[in-house]
């Protein structure tokens, strides 16, 4: 038996069961204990659970893992709730450098509000019905009518299973509000549901709807179910480069568990 102290963070309602690591005590290949300690019954409850260790090149390093119990790919939301959970700790004060799983990620916080730079993406794939890019993390991204009333759950898992095989995508679907203004609800690959928002998959709607003609901004803002998430980007030749992400994160609790 060992005893966990944790943390737990949201960013817009995405939410995370957050560890320090530096001690590398924390046994991470441990996939059904990751996957129990992010269940909302038996554990602590989160989206993701993310440790935060040294790194030698930067600040910290973040290593993301999906509610699942699986490491995956790059979680925006999550990587602004470690900027706020690295200040909390007094490694940062009011800006990072910060190594994930798609490289080093520069932010900036103030008050609760964190702006986390995102990887360069080099190719948006336009099809008819949706466009598919990689913002760190793989996005599908669809318009809908009504997002309000829609089946997230239900046509979410349809695509990321069927479309996109063993591996998966996270599914977006969008909502226009206005000329530079988007609804989004996303169904995560490794959560398999709903969640109230991601960082990365609004990033990928932001790009795609400039991409695909629907918005000339390049100061997007984004509505989910858990908040609003701001996304700026400058378009270079067939590229998105310098794209950020802005948006509140904040410690809801921490406390210790038995496992
Ligand atoms: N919620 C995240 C994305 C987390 C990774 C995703 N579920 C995947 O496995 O691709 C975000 O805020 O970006």
């Amino acid at each position: 038996m060992m005893v966990l102290q944790f943390f737990k963070y949201q960013g817009t309602g995405n939410d995370f069961v957050i560890l320090d690591n530096r001690q590398e005590s924390f046994p991470k290949n441990n996939t059904k204990l990751i996957a129990k300690l992010c269940d909302r019954r038996f554990g602590i409850g989160g989206d993701g659970l993310i440790l935060l260790e040294n790194d030698n090149m930067s600040d910290f390093k973040m290593v993301y893992f999906n509610a699942d119990g699986a490491e995956s790919s790059m979680c925006g939301n999550g990587g602004r709730c470690m900027v706020a959970f690295s200040k909390y700790l007094g490694i940062i004060k009011h800006e990072t450098t910060f190594m994930a799983i798609d490289g080093l990620h520069k932010a900036t916080i103030k008050g609760d509000i964190v702006t986390l730079k995102m990887g360069d993406v080099k190719e948006v794939k336009k099809k008819a019905m949706y466009s598919f890019l990689d913002t760190g993390s793989p996005h599908h991204v669809q318009l809908v009518n009504n997002l309000n009333k829609f089946d997230v759950q239900k046509e979410g898992a349809k695509l990321r299973y069927g479309l996109y095989g063993k591996s998966g995508s996270n599914i977006n679907f969008v909502e226009q509000l206005d000329d530079n203004s988007f609804e989004v609800r996303t169904y995560e690959r490794g959560v398999e549901d709903e969640t109230l928002s991601c960082g990365t998959g609004v990033t990928a709607v932001a790009i795609a709807m400039h991409n695909n003609g629907k918005t000339t901004s390049d100061l997007i803002k984004i509505n989910t179910l858990g908040g609003n998430l701001e996304i700026n980007f400058e378009k270079k030749d067939d590229s998105y480069i310098n794209i950020f992400l802005k948006g509140p994160a904040k410690q809801v609790y921490k406390g210790e568990i038995v496992c």
